[in-house]
């Protein structure tokens, strides 16, 4: 069987819903590690020069997505210090008070190998909200639910202070989104939903961390448990449990392969809610004046 006719038949099984969210969240059909990697640095690089950006600014979390895209960017920001632009790579590291898994963090970082490391404690701004809002009269079902608007905050809290450090330096905040959380709409709006650059964009799950490996991470940081971790009542909870469905299928999904009928509702009902967070805000359509 030639290229061709493998490549149709790939194609051919994809369902209509496949090959239309796939189209809109940029999931190609191929896909190649090193490629990738050097055209995702040409993508920052390129933009940054273009903004003439004196930073690029990411929180660190320990996880594979700020990972891989903090080392593209600290690449990025070399290839452009080479050829005589100063700009520099500032790794935020963002934890709201001690994060369970911050000897992930500090790993993440020495394979990182940022310009520069800021640490803010987010804890003191991010409860300071949520006791005015509760002094404001703010009530809540059950501690969960508190628990829940208080990790919508915190994402928040780091974008302020990723956006407050971008605006002082004359950088630019960059985003871990890619399309298995996109088609999910699994992130915090305005949260960690909030960047200026989105390197990962397009990449399914299993191709972050491909990326990861042939970037040189080492497999704990590679292949460790998704996890947003925004909830204080159940720290380091996994994406997975979240999201009723595991990376695996939604991959599976984005890149036209097989999903089991089940885990193919939930994506698809999933993506239907959250098509809001994927699009900018709505606004009244007025006819346009001839
Ligand atoms: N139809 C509609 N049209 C326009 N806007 C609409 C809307 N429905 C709700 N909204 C707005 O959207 C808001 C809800 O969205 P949002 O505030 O994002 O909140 P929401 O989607 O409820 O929660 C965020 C989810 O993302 C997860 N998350 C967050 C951060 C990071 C990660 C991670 O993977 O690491 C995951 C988190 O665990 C949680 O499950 C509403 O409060 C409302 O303001
Ligand atoms: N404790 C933290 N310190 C700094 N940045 C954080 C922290 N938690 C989350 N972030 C930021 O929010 C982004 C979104 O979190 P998310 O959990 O989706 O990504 P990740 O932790 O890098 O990878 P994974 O999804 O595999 O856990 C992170 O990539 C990071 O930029
Ligand atoms: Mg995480």
């Amino acid at each position: 069987m030639n290229l061709i006719s493998i490549e149709r038949r790939q194609y051919k099984v994809m369902t209509d819903s496949q090959i239309q969210i796939a189209a809109e969240l940029e999931v190609a059909l191929h896909f190649d590690a090193s490629t990738e990697i050097a055209s995702r640095i040409h993508f920052l690089v390129e933009y940054a020069r273009a903004a003439a950006a004196n930073s690029l600014v990411l929180g660190i979390s320990g996880g594979v997505d700020s990972t891989v895209a903090a080392r593209l960017c600290q690449l990025a920001v070399e290839q452009l210090r080479s050829s005589g632009m100063p700009i520099r790579f500032i790794a935020m590291r963002l934890p709201y008070a001690v994060q369970a898994d911050q000897a992930d963090a500090q790993r993440a970082l020495a394979f990182i190998q940022p310009d520069e490391v800021l640490l803010i404690n987010i804890k003191a701004p991010a409860d300071a909200m949520l006791e005015q809002l509760k002094t404001a009269g703010l009530r809540f079902n059950d501690q969960w639910h508190e628990d829940f608007v208080l990790g919508n905050i915190k994402a928040r809290q780091r974008m302020i202070a990723q956006y407050a450090i971008a605006g002082a330096t004359g950088g630019l905040v960059v985003g871990t989104d890619h399309a298995a959380e996109a088609v999910m709409g699994f992130f915090t709006k305005f949260g960690d939903g909030g960047f200026d650059v989105s390197p990962l964009s397009g990449l399914t799950k299993r191709r972050v961390r491909a990326l990861a490996l042939a970037l040189g991470a080492d497999e704990h940081l590679a292949r460790k448990v998704p996890t947003a971790d925004l909830e204080s009542m159940r720290p380091l909870h996994p994406d997975e449990a979240a999201l009723g469905v595991n990376y695996d299928a939604i991959d599976n999904f984005l890149e036209g392969k097989d999903v089991d009928p089940a885990a193919e509702k939930i994506i698809l009902e999933t993506f239907r809610r959250t098509a809001h967070k994927r699009a900018l805000p709505a606004a009244p359509a007025f006819p346009r004046a001839a």
